[in-house]
């Protein structure tokens, strides 16, 4: 029996596989290049975000956050567009470290840099203005960005549930709920069970959508 003269790439399916180019004989696996995506944007963020803690009491590390935002958006809301865990795992890289939008253009392309840029308040601006802003903007935000703020909103919220940010009194944490409240009312009719988790969060507290 002869044996095949044809290289095979890794895989019994790799003969199906798109090629790299015209002198390549490597196939591009599509799974790793998601894979390969994502794991760039984790390690940028980690990179990034690497001095931040979040206020509580624990100072966890701030990437914990978008990680966790983006784990919600798999795991829960049971989003598989890639772009828009990209964006989850950037979307506070612009507002909080001195990451450029240029940069994030640069390193991830126009889509997501743009994706990114929806997600961030202009921290120039006073924080009442600001929180403003974000309950005017929600209803005119892209589908991909709503999605991201409604696990962005969610995360925050179960966050200050379970352990607030030193010296947040009860009063901040209750008008905190009251102000998400009104920006996910601009985001609804996205996401099934973002939006019921997040309704039984604002039920618990008296409010209602
Ligand atoms: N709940 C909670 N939030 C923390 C903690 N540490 C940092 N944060 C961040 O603080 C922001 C909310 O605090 P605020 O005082 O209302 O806002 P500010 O920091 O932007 O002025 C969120 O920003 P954001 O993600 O940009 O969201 P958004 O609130 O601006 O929509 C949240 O991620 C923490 O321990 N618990
Ligand atoms: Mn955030």
């Amino acid at each position: 029996m002869s044996l095949p003269t044809r290289k095979l790439g890794r895989g019994s399916q790799s003969q199906n596989m798109p090629m790299t180019g015209e002198r390549s004989s490597q196939p591009v696996d599509p799974a790793a290049k998601v894979c390969k995506e994502i794991v760039r944007c984790v390690n940028f963020a980690a990179i990034k975000h690497k001095d931040q803690r979040r206020k509580d009491e624990a100072q966890s590390p701030y990437v914990n956050h978008v990680i966790g935002v983006a784990y919600i958006l798999t795991s829960e809301a049971g989003v598989s567009d890639v772009s828009v865990i990209q964006a989850a795992l950037l979307h506070d890289t612009v507002e909080d470290t001195n990451t450029s939008f240029y940069e994030l253009q640069a390193e991830f392309g126009e889509d997501i840099a743009n994706l990114v840029k929806e997600l961030t308040d202009d921290k120039s601006l006073p924080a009442e203005e600001r929180k403003k802003l974000q309950v005017i903007h929600a209803p005119k935000s892209s589908y991909r960005a709503k999605l991201v703020k409604l696990a962005d909103k969610l995360y925050n919220l179960r966050d200050l549930r379970r352990s607030p940010p030193v010296g947040w009194s009860k009063e901040r944490i209750q008008e905190y709920f009251q102000w998400a409240a009104q920006v996910v009312s601009g985001l609804r009719g996205t996401n099934k069970q973002m939006e019921e988790s997040l309704c039984d969060l604002f039920s618990e507290r008296g409010i209602t959508l």
